[in-house]
């Protein structure tokens, strides 16, 4: 028998979190798997189906709220407590809040030239929203790229060494530089945070990839195309969504990132896992396309990042985890 994996995995209870839990159980013999997730009974629920359907699998959880900074702390606590070597740490959760659809652009972008663009990126159709966590930090980034750093920072000595790890980030095709400054990470000024903190994501990646590279730590960044999901399910309500979904089956046609379900959506995250970790390219995002008959597909594609928003974005980070840091010892 292979020896035991230990596979952590944010937003695991549901969505693309908890396909890919199902998968991993399924694609690696022998796994340890570490719900990371903010909610105890939608945790334990997940743990019970995927008990189910892989009796005898080894499951943990661990209550972990990435828009909390107390609650990454002692979320990595508490892994480090578990796990003395993570192999696999799935950085996946996630939220997008929005406000409405702007209906007249959806339309308009669906007739025109932009139509592909449009259905894979969603840029320009939503109105996006945020809020200030009680950290003070704004809600978007804090969830989607600073708890997942924090998470990083406090993992570090599991993490690498005699055997590889892999930290796969769940990005997405929305991520534009068009959107984010390094100098406003946290997206106060702007109104797309989403699309924001998923470029934040994708530079981070790269900036954890050349810092930890060499104790055997290799980030890499995924798009799982557009999947109905609950944050699909949070801008239009389930029985639409159903309703045109035979039309989004058709528009596969031209846009091959229409994943629909969380199995094709994964697809890059299992990929990416059963991968030699060396043989990836950090600064490429492994995209999930699917062929108009539904076959998931992985490709890469090559990120233009520039080296100065990648050592800045980290040294901003780096500020500001200190701080909290800082904080938390003192009230200790
Ligand atoms: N759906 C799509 O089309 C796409 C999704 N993605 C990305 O995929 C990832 C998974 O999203 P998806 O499965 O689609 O959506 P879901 O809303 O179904 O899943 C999101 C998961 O993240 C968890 N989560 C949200 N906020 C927090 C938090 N503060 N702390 C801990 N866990 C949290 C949720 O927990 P809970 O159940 O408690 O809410 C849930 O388990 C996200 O990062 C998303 O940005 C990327 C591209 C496209
Ligand atoms: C008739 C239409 C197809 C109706 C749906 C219009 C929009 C609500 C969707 C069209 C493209 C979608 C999309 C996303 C959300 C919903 C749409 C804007 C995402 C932004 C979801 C999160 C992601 O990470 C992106 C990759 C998605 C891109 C496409």
């Amino acid at each position: 028998m292979s020896p035991a994996k230990v596979a952590v995995v944010t937003g695991g209870n549901s969505g693309i979190g908890l396909t890919l839990a199902e998968r991993l159980l399924t694609a690696h013999q022998n796994l340890q798997l570490c719900l990371a997730c903010r909610n105890q009974s939608r945790a334990e629920a997940a743990k019970r189906s995927l008990e189910l359907s892989h009796p005898g699998a080894k499951i943990s959880i661990v209550i972990l709220d990435t828009s909390n900074v107390n609650s990454v702390f002692q979320a990595a606590a508490k892994i480090k407590e578990k796990y003395d070597k993570i192999d696999y740490l799935f950085m996946n959760a996630g939220i997008m809040p929005v406000s409405r659809v702007h209906w007249k652009k959806v339309f308009t972008s669906i007739l025109s030239r932009d139509c592909a663009h449009a259905l894979s990126t969603g840029e320009g159709l939503l109105q996006h929203v945020d809020e200030t966590t009680s950290d003070g930090l704004k809600k978007v980034f804090a969830t989607n790229l600073f708890g997942h750093f924090i998470l990083v920072r406090e993992l570090e000595d599991c993490l690498g060494g005699d055997t590889t790890t892999q930290i796969i980030w769940t990005s997405s095709k929305s991520a534009s530089d068009k959107y984010f400054h390094v100098e406003d990470m946290q997206h106060v000024i702007g109104t797309e945070p989403y699309s924001s903190s998923k470029y934040g994501t994708d530079v981070l990646s790269v900036a954890i990839n050349e810092r930890l590279n060499k104790k055997g730590v290799y980030s890499h960044t995924v798009s799982p195309g557009l999947v109905m999901s609950g944050m699909t399910y949070g801008i239009l309500s389930d029985w639409f969504w159903t309703l045109i979904i035979p039309f989004l089956l058709l528009m596969r046609l031209i846009v091959s990132t229409l994943s629909i379900n969380t199995y094709n959506g994964s697809e890059p995250l299992v990929w990416l896992s059963k991968q030699k970790a060396e043989s990836l390219d950090p600064r490429s995002k492994y995209c999930c396309h699917v062929t108009f008959w539904g076959i998931p597909y992985v490709q890469p594609a090559k990120m233009d990042i520039s080296d100065e928003d990648v050592n800045q974005l980290y040294n901003q980070l780096e500020d500001l985890y200190l701080t909290f840091k800082e904080k938390t010892k003192q009230h200790k």
